[in-house]
C-alpha cells in the first residue's frame, strides 16, 4: 500500500516569488522522512507541493517531476482530488468538525466518496481509531462530539480520519505543535507504528523529534530574506545529527544558525 515519492528538479512558486529551487529527493516506501530548516525556508511548501494542495493558492506554480511511484503526480490527465485522497495530509492544528461526533469525524472522507453501509462505516472507524491509538480512549463515547476531546486525542482523532480513506502517504505538517509533551509522544508512537502501512513525510521544528520519529531528514535553507530556499542536505537521520556532510547541516543541527 505504501508508495515511494521521487521528486526531480522541483521549483515552487508563488505568482513570481520563487519559493524553493531545484529540489531532488527521493522518500522510500514506509519510513519517515522529516523537513527541518529555519522559518521560512520552504518546509510547508515543498509539503504542500506533494499532494497537490500548494496549486490551490491562487497563482502559485510547480515546475519540475514529482512521482508517485513513478507516476508523475502532476500529469494532465490525473485528477488533484484523486491525488489527495492517495497522499493524506495531517494539519498543525487539529481541525476535526466540532459538532460531528467522532464517529462520524473518522467515516467522513468515506461517506463523501458515497459509502453509506452502516456495518462498513463501523468497521472502518474502528480500523481507523484503533490504527490512531485512539479506539481505548473513545469507544464508548463515539457519538459525542469530536470537539470534546483533548487537542492530542483530536489530532489522533484526524490522523484517524486521514487513515480511514487509505492513504499510500501521509504528509504531517508540524503535526504535534499544538499539543503538550504528553500527546506529543502519543503521536510520535503513533507516527512509528504507521510506518509499516505508509510513508511519512513530516515536517518539524522540533529536532529531537525528527531524531526520534525519522528514518531520514531533508534539512532545508535560505542564502538570504527574498531567495529561494533550497534542500542544502538528505541523508539518513542518524547520519545528519552525528556527522552530516555539509557544514551548514552541522551549524544548524548544533544550534550555532537559524
Ligand atoms: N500563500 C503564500 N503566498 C505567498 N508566499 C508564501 C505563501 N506561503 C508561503 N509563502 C512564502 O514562501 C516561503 C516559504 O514559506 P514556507 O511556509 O514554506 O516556509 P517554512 O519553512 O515552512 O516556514 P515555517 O517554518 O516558518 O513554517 C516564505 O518566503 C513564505 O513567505
Amino acid at each position: 500500500m505504501a508508495k515511494r515519492l521521487d521528486l526531480e528538479s522541483v521549483d515552487i512558486f508563488y505568482g513570481d516569488f520563487h519559493a524553493v529551487k531545484e529540489v531532488n529527493l527521493h522518500v522510500p516506501p514506509r519510513s519517515v522522512t522529516a523537513f527541518i530548516g529555519p522559518s521560512g525556508c520552504g518546509k510547508s511548501t515543498v509539503l504542500r507541493s506533494l499532494n497537490r494542495m500548494h496549486e490551490e493558492i491562487p497563482g502559485a506554480s510547480v515546475k519540475g517531476s514529482i512521482k508517485l511511484d513513478g507516476v508523475d503526480i502532476y500529469d494532465k490527465k490525473i485528477d488533484p482530488v484523486a491525488v489527495r485522497r492517495t497522499i493524506g495530509m495531517v494539519f498543525q492544528r487539529p481541525n476535526p468538525f466540532p459538532t460531528m461526533s467522532i464517529k462520524e469525524n473518522v467515516v467522513a472522507g468515506l461517506r463523501l466518496q458515497g459509502v453509506k453501509n452502516k456495518k462498513t462505516l463501523d468497521e472502518v472507524a474502528e480500523k481507523s481509531l484503533r490504527g490512531a491509538n485512539l479506539w481505548n480512549e473513545v469507544k464508548d463515547r463515539l457519538d459525542k462530539p469530536g470537539g470534546g476531546l483533548s487537542g492530542g486525542q483530536q489530532q489522533r482523532l484526524c490522523i484517524a480520519r486521514a487513515i480511514a480513506i487509505e492513504p499510500q502517504v501521509l504528509l504531517m505538517d508540524e503535526p504535534c505543535s499544538a499539543l503538550d509533551p504528553i500527546s506529543t509522544l502519543a503521536v510520535e508512537d503513533l507516527i512509528a507504528e504507521l510506518k509499516n502501512d505508509f510513508t511519512i513525510v513530516i515536517v518539524t521544528h522540533n529536532m529531537q523529534q525528527a531524531a526520534r520519529v525519522s528514518d531520514q531528514t531533508a534539512f532545508f535553507s535560505l542564502e538570504a530574506t527574498g531567495m529561494p530556499g533550497q534542500l542544502v542536505e538528505v541523508n539518513s537521520t542518524e547520519r545528519i545529527f552525528s556527522n552530516p556532510e555539509n557544514k551548514q547541516t552541522e551549524d544548524y543541527v548544533s544550534g550555532r544558525f537559524g
